[in-house]
């Protein structure tokens, strides 16, 4: 419990072994336990193979834990099957790094955010243009782009595209894996601005999951710092410079000032080559 209130995901004592024949078996999660609280956006860290993507695929079902339970509302959806499954996966979406592999490049837009809202039986066949529209506007796009094609977009608008895919099928938790990694800095400030509106706006929860601590600390309330398979430290983001205690999270926070650091760097000598 936070503040009086049940969290929405519960994820208790999660293991995560991958076993190849013939081949040494990969611990990619040990022993997780977090929360994620309904309207919280619970940032996760780590670098490349400490085990985020694979959390984020044993919450949506991709992957099956090899222990450990998923609690949703206070059920347990650690083992679901059938149509049950199908029915959880509804609550729970992801938006990858890379918008391309999700699109249907025969799929005009319209259709590929429309889809899912007739699957659901969330919007009637006569009411879909209009939903789509809407849910093109709130992630900032014009209603033009419902009769384009992917490829007729930057990779900001299809990142928003999948965004507003996401929002229209009304999961109560979206999880959002590298999802500006792949963008332009001046994109990706852009699709963070999107989210944290998002976040003011609606109810949905989210986790956002990244490499890069100075991404996640701009979108998040908490943060999960990922090591080697394992949490080893929860802190809230705005108190992350005074209550970081792992040695791992310092040397996170080190390198983010580090890269700021050569930054202001690089600006000060291109004002310099500029004013001579
Ligand atoms: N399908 C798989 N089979 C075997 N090992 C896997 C599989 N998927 C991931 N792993 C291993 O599990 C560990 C965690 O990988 P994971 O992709 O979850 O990390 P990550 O933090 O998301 O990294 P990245 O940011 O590079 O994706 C790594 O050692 C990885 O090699």
């Amino acid at each position: 419990m936070r503040h009086g209130v049940n969290p929405i995901l519960e994820l208790k004592d999660l293991y995560k072994t991958y076993e190849a024949k013939g081949q040494k078996a990969v611990h990619a999660l040990r022993s997780i336990n977090l929360n994620l609280y309904p309207g919280e956006c619970l940032g996760i860290v780590g670098e490349s193979g400490s085990g985020k993507s694979t959390l984020a695929k044993c919450i949506t079902h991709l992957e099956r834990v090899s222990s450990g339970q998923i609690g949703y509302h206070q059920q347990d959806i650690t083992r679901l099957k059938g149509e049950a499954l199908r029915l959880q996966r509804k609550q729970i979406q992801m938006v990858f790094q890379e918008p391309s592999a999700i699109f249907n490049p025969r799929l005009k837009i319209g259709a590929f955010i429309g889809e899912p809202l007739m699957n659901y039986g969330l919007s009637k066949r006569r009411q879909v243009g209009e939903a789509v529209i809407q849910l093109l506007e709130r992630v900032g796009l014009p209603a033009s782009v419902a009769s384009k094609y992917p490829h007729e977009l930057s990779g900001g608008e299809q990142q928003r595209v999948v965004i507003a895919r996401a929002m229209g099928i009304q999961p109560d938790i979206i999880i959002f894996d590298e999802a500006t990694s792949a963008l332009d800095a001046s994109i990706q400030q852009q699709i963070l601005q999107l989210l944290r509106q998002l976040h003011l706006q609606t109810d949905i929860s989210t986790i956002f999951i990244s490499h890069d601590l100075a991404v996640v600390q701009q979108v998040s309330d908490r943060i999960a710092v990922m090591h080697q398979g394992e949490v080893v430290e929860v802190v809230e983001s705005s108190q992350l410079n005074h209550s970081a205690n792992h040695p791992y999270t310092r040397s996170l926070m080190a390198s983010v000032l580090s890269v700021r650091e050569i930054r202001q760097q690089l600006q000060v000598a291109d004002l310099q080559s500029i004013t001579g």
